[in-house]
């Protein structure tokens, strides 16, 4: 088995491709539209879906807004350097909700930035050593 991908729903599809390629440097992998049930699918990540998990951003046709409730978490993405990614979302005009910096009570360095739907997203420094999780 392989885990494939994380499906959101999102309210404006190009507004998010945009965000997740531009701001977070994903592709986007493809596309596919479902006309009887009013709803599209876009797939987007840092590599071909045969050898990398990915995102399943889901459009429907009919829904402009979400309530994404309290149960939702995040999805982690390992960047080379957090600082120097959150200073670029910044500038691209992306929301850093929580600044780069040591996990509370712990030493991996972790960031937070929310998406155009207000999903967040965390930012993970690499390190040799994933243990501390
Ligand atoms: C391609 C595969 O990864 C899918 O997830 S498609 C599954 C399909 N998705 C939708 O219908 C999305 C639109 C829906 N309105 C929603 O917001 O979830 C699905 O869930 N089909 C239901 C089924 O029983 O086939
Ligand atoms: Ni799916």
């Amino acid at each position: 088995m392989r885990l494939l991908h994380t499906m959101l729903r999102v309210a404006d599809l190009d507004k998010s491709i945009a965000f997740y390629t531009q701001v977070l440097g994903m592709q986007e992998l493809r596309r596919s539209q479902n006309e009887e049930y009013r709803y599209t699918l876009a797939f987007i990540g840092y590599g071909k879906e045969e050898s990398n998990t990915v995102l399943e951003l889901t459009y429907n046709w009919d829904k402009d807004s979400y309530d994404l409730g309290n149960a939702y978490g995040h999805i982690a993405i390992e960047f080379d350097d957090i600082y120097k990614a959150c200073d670029a979302i910044k500038a691209a005009g992306g929301n850093v909700s929580r600044e780069p910096g040591p996990v509370k009570g712990g030493t991996t360095e972790i960031a937070f930035v929310k998406d155009p739907d207000g999903y967040s997203i965390e930012l993970i420094q690499k390190k040799e050593n994933m243990s501390e999780f």
